[in-house]
């Protein structure tokens, strides 16, 4: 558990993070979300430890960062994959942490197959590291200790297409097995697919937090189906909006009839397949992805924005 509670970072006049509250639970990805210079960072480093916040609190498992007695066997952490000595090889780097934390040699090679370096990887320097070798080392470095929190900073960052899956999978299984994990990442597309629960941050202020699903289904669900009735009286009984948006009504059954419902796909989904009614599609309407959420959400904050965002509506709960 990661526990945000009104966290203020200032630097001058400029402030940085502000009043920033959520949490992180355990058995959830958390996806960080915010445009450049949103204070990301900032919360992490605040998070564990590296930056001194001037307001409100950061804890890990209960517990500021600094205050866990071995904080590599709580919490994993991936900030900046090149924050690492460049002269040092991969392997030394995990040698050292591993003997710091007190942990058994065998850790070393094990968490180097985990993330799939070799052995001739791990016995080059640093500085003639790719950048998706040493963020592949800095998951090693975070995962060294088994912790029970992960706290990464853009962790796909340079990893190959399989690297990013080979990622996801391994922060599920993760997170699957009751643990807790907060990633920031500018790749949309992989928190869509990745976060359970959504925090998104702009100009140093949370603008939505929550479930994903719940974040997501404000833009309602497209369905069609050759049985419009059926489906509309099973709608109107689950007390589901919906309307028609084909422009050249259907239901002759022959072509679809395409129906708008406000409400997230298995919603849309459970009602039809209790009430027997077969779809021919079923899918989040347009404009409810993470993308069109993400930029009308940060709109005002956002150094490129485009101008007819500023008119799409706000949604999702803000702490
Ligand atoms: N030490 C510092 N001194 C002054 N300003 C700082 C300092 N650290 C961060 N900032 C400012 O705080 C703001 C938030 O920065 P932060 O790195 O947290 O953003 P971010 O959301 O992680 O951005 P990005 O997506 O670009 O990584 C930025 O305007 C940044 O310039």
């Amino acid at each position: 558990m990661i526990s945000i509670d009104h966290l203020t970072k200032t630097y001058g006049t400029f402030t940085a993070v502000d009043d920033v509250t959520f949490t992180a639970r355990p058995g959830r990805i958390t996806g960080f979300l915010g445009p450049n210079g949103a204070g990301k960072s900032t919360t992490l480093r605040i998070l564990v430890g590296l930056t001194p916040p001037d307001h409100g609190t950061a804890h890990v498992l209960g517990h500021r960062f600094r205050d866990l007695p071995n904080p590599g066997i709580d919490v994993g952490v991936l900030l900046d994959a090149s924050a690492q000595h460049a002269g040092r090889t991969g392997r030394e780097v995990l040698t050292i942490a591993q003997r710091t934390m007190g942990l058994p040699a065998r850790r070393v090679p094990q968490l180097l197959e985990t993330v799939g370096l070799t052995e001739d990887e791990a016995g080059r320097r640093l500085r003639d590291y790719s950048l998706g070798m040493r963020q592949r080392l800095g998951l090693a470095h975070a995962l060294l200790g088994d912790p029970d929190v992960l706290v990464l900073d853009e962790p796909a960052n340079g990893l190959d297409p399989a690297g990013i899956r080979w990622m996801r999978d391994l922060l599920r299984d993760f997170a699957d097995r009751g643990c807790t994990v907060l990633l920031s990442s500018h790749l949309l597309h992989e928190i869509e697919v990745l976060a359970d629960d959504l925090v998104v941050i702009g100009d140093g202020r949370i603008v939505a937090a929550g479930a994903k699903t719940d974040l997501l289904a404000g833009a309602g669900t497209q369905v069609a189906t050759r049985h419009p009735a059926a489906l509309a009286a099973a709608l109107d009984s689950a007390g589901l909006t919906h309307h028609r948006t084909d422009p050249t009504p259907g239901g002759s059954g022959l072509t679809p009839t395409v129906l708008h419902v406000e409400a997230d796909a298995e919603a849309v989904g459970h009602v039809a397949w209790t009430a027997g009614v077969a779809l021919t599609e079923l899918r989040a309407a347009d404009g409810a992805g993470l993308e069109e959420m993400f930029l009308a959400l940060t709109a005002d904050t956002q150094r490129d924005a485009h101008p007819t965002l500023h008119h799409l509506s706000r949604q999702g709960a803000v702490t």
